[in-house]
């Protein structure tokens, strides 16, 4: 029988660390690699000492190489002691979605490719192809963000979701894996199927979901960035807030002149589709907490073939648990070769 371990790209060990005083991505494998490449850089953005960021670079490798183990343990702990305010949000019912998203995933390839009309009734295409459309009920959101002030406040631990969000929450260690997992295939793969055939939307098979969490004194921005995903969404879960809006700009592919462009403001329960190797970042807010529900999109078909983040034939490492980075080796169970 074939079996499909999920693994990361051992890439993930030594590129993409983000410096936030300073705005900049590096590539770390060593000292003197790093004092080599990205001093002068540095220097000129006003840093004094680039030998004094090396501690936090260390200390951001060892992180990464606990990060899947580390993550698993918490996804135990907190099904044991976690106790849900909501539990009936943990999974996923019609209910919770906007009758307009359904109607709009129900839209055949056929419809699509005859009028367009199919899919243009309930999407807004906001050119280079994002597109937004409504996806959950204002109900639904206003629970969900009430569970995650729960959890919050709760002394229970807490991981950053991702490399550049210190706030937030991994949702599969809140126990919205099966949630999650039904979302992407039930729900958004026939729009993305219709929407970046090319990009792997007819073959995401895993992801990573989590929220970000901006409120003044924390995370109140995002840099400029791509994401680690053939596609993503982005759904605005509350809208007691200011600004905040989204800003794109060239493909992660493309020269990038420093054009940023087409802000886009965020509407409470609806969804930004975007592909995930477009350049984008958060404007900061001005006021209240913002909490926005993000998936990584992966396709492992895609990135089999080249690491979205360092560009090359993924070197794979398999992960015990979870989706890794959304690679797989297919591996041949022994007892089938006899
Ligand atoms: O804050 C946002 O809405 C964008 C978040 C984002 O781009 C990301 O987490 O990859
Ligand atoms: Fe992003």
């Amino acid at each position: 029988m074939l079996r499909s371990e999920y693994c990361v790209c051992r890439c993930f060990f030594t590129h993409n660390y983000f410096i936030k005083e300073f705005d900049l991505h590096v590539n770390f494998n060593n000292r003197t690699q790093f004092i080599k490449e990205y001093s002068k850089v540095l220097l000129s953005r006003g840093c004094r000492d680039p030998e004094q960021l090396i501690p936090k670079l260390e200390e951001e490798c060892k992180r990464r190489h606990n990060l899947h183990y580390e993550s698993w343990q918490r996804r135990q702990l907190l099904a044991r002691e976690y106790k849900p305010l909501h539990p009936h949000l943990y999974t996923l019912q019609t209910s919770f979605l906007d009758p307009k998203f359904v109607e709009l995933t129900q839209v055949t390839a056929k419809e699509a490719g005859q009028t367009g009309v199919g899919l243009s009734k309930h999407l807004k295409d906001h050119l280079q192809r994002i597109y937004s459309f409504p996806v959950f009920t204002p109900e639904f959101c206003e629970a969900l963000v009430e569970e995650l002030a729960n959890y919050e406040q709760s002394p229970l631990p807490k991981a950053s979701p991702n490399t550049m969000n210190s706030y937030g929450i991994k949702l599969d260690e809140l126990g919205f894996d099966a949630f999650m997992s039904r979302l992407r295939s039930d729900y958004l793969t026939p729009l993305t199927r219709l929407l970046y055939p090319d990009c792997g939307g007819d073959q995401l098979d895993s992801h990573k979901a989590f929220i970000v969490t901006y409120r003044q004194g924390q995370d109140v921005d995002l840099a400029y960035h791509y994401d680690n995903a053939e596609v993503t969404l982005n759904v605005a879960l509350n809208g007691d807030y200011q600004e905040g809006e989204l800003y794109f700009g060239a493909m992660r592919t493309e020269e990038d002149y420093n054009t940023r462009r087409l802000g886009y403001t965020h509407h409470l329960a609806h969804g930004l589709l975007h592909r995930g190797q477009q350049r984008h970042g958060a404007l900061p807010i001005t006021e209240g907490v913002r909490y926005n529900l993000i998936m990584w999109l992966r396709s492992s078909a895609i990135r089999n073939q080249l690491c979205p983040m360092c560009c090359k034939e993924p070197q794979l490492e398999a992960v015990k648990q979870g989706w890794g980075d959304g690679f797989t080796i297919t591996k041949t169970d022994v007892c089938d070769l006899v």
